[in-house]
């Protein structure tokens, strides 16, 4: 008697925004649900994809050789070949119109019940009506960045910001007690966009929270213990399955080439000593600010690991200057140009992380229990600092002086105080414990990552 043939494994869409710190997440949750059995077609923009391609080869990987699984998929983004694609709001804007045609067509071909979709894609909605997908939008962000967005009517009512996402009352602003108070002016998408046009096209956009109705799921890179009130405030009863963290050393997201002699420069290293530092993807700094960094990290006496992508800097890096500056430090620091962050902050030899905060930082630091400098830069990251220096006790500060400046005497002291800080220290521990905890297999994010998997067989 012939055998059964097996039954197809289920096929899910996954849609990042075209973006380092959401492509990395998503990428991540598609390894898990490829584990659990699913063929995922991961899209990428085509500009996007030939940056991914080119770093897994420069790693020496594939794109074929991914992950079982999955699958890589390129579609336009609608830009021109010199576009800025650091515009975010112009290349949010773009997308629609150059990709959901192309959606639809592929969500037919293929037969695909489900979109998992970046928050930031939530366009892909109109698709539920066109062809039937079902679609879960995941969070890049921390579910309190969600609660206050939906926050925006009340706020505009109040007189504390306006209609264009102007700020009218610097108040500082607390949902509920266990979370974090936040300064109107830094509310995560006041300064996102270039012009007072995009301004309110982002404001427009966060307040816009009719259409998640059409959602089936709300999946969020978070976990109970540190966000039960913001989930709480969510609509859909969101799953929280975070921190997702990687699971394997692979290249496969990452836009630049992971510089491994990093950890093989931190096998060197007395233990607890070292400090990482490291913008993410999006960061950049004017030349006052890379100087006083630059000699702030060396000011510390220790050894420093510090990642300066070649955009990090205004008009890009000049190379005499890095140049110069690696024959200045010699052995005690090392620049590389992108870092295998995960096994970075995983290595023994960490002692802290001096970071812009960004919600994928945030999270890997946390699960790793590594104190953190905040020196946060835009966006989300001013509540991510709020969260690690005022709720959790983990981390402190970068302060400017009253000309606006972070000197390198700042760099130097905060460096000081925090690996001084025994508490620090502590909480830092207790946090990764619980972290750990809730994504070890009875733990809270992993039963409802189970969920989450027991939803999308849902055909
Ligand atoms: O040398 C490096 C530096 C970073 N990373 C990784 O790159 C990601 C960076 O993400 P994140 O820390 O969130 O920073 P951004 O790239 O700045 O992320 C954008 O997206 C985030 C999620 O929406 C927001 O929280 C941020 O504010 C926004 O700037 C992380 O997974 C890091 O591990 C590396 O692998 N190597």
């Amino acid at each position: 008697m012939a055998a059964a043939a097996a039954p197809p494994r289920p096929r899910v869409m996954v849609l990042p925004f075209p973006a380092q710190g959401h492509v990395m997440p998503l990428m991540e949750l598609s390894r898990r649900l490829a584990d659990h059995g699913f063929e995922v077609d991961f899209v990428n923009t085509e500009y996007n994809q030939a940056r991914v391609l080119a770093a897994l080869e420069a790693g020496g990987e594939t794109g074929a050789a991914v992950h079982a699984g999955i699958h890589l998929v390129s579609l336009p983004d609608g830009m021109g070949a010199d576009c800025d694609r650091t515009d975010v709001v112009k290349l949010g804007q773009s997308l629609p119109a150059a990709m959901l045609g192309r959606l639809e067509e592929l969500i037919r071909a293929r037969d695909t019940r489900w979109v998992v979709a970046d928050v930031s894609m939530s366009w892909v909605l109109d698709l539920v009506a066109t062809v039937g997908v079902r679609v879960a939008l995941f969070l890049t962000y921390s579910a309190a960045v969600f609660a206050l967005r939906a926050h925006v009517p009340k706020l505009i009512e109040d007189g504390i910001i306006d209609e264009s996402g102007n700020v009218r009352r610097n108040e500082r602003i607390q949902l509920s007690p266990k979370m974090p108070a936040i300064a109107a002016a830094e509310l995560p998408w006041i300064g996102v966009g270039k012009s007072p046009e995009a301004r309110r096209a982002v404001l427009q956009s966060v307040s816009k929270n009719t259409p998640y109705t059409l959602a089936d799921t709300i999946v969020c890179n978070t976990f109970q213990e540190i966000e039960s009130e913001a989930l709480a405030l969510l609509p859909k009863e969101p799953l929280a399955i975070g921190p997702l963290v990687a699971s394997k050393s692979t290249s496969a997201g990452h836009f630049w080439p992971q510089d491994l002699t990093s950890l093989s420069w931190l096998d060197a290293q007395a233990p607890s000593s070292v400090v990482y530092v490291a913008f993410g993807s999006f960061t950049v700094f004017d030349a006052t600010r890379l100087q006083e960094l630059a000699d702030g990290v060396v000011l510390t006496g220790r050894p420093f690991l510090w990642v300066i992508r070649p955009n990090f800097a205004n008009g890009g890096i000049d190379e005499g200057w890095l140049d110069e500056f690696r024959c200045r430090v010699g052995g005690q620091g090392l620049v590389v140009g992108w870092a295998p962050q995960q096994r970075v902050l995983s290595h023994p030899s960490v002692a802290c992380f001096v970071s812009h905060c960004g919600w994928n930082s945030t999270m890997e630091g946390v699960h790793h229990g590594v104190p953190f400098l905040c020196w946060p830069y835009f966006a989300d990251q001013f509540l991510n600092q709020s969260y690690i220096c005022d709720m959790w006790g983990t981390g402190l500060r970068i302060c400017a002086d009253e000309q606006g400046i972070v000197t390198k005497e700042e760099i130097r002291d905060k460096v000081a105080r925090l690996l001084g800080d025994e508490g620090i220290k502590a909480r830092s521990l207790s946090l990764k414990s619980r972290a750990c905890a809730s994504i070890a297999d009875e733990g809270p994010s992993h039963q409802d990552l189970l969920e989450f998997v027991n939803l999308l067989r849902e055909q």
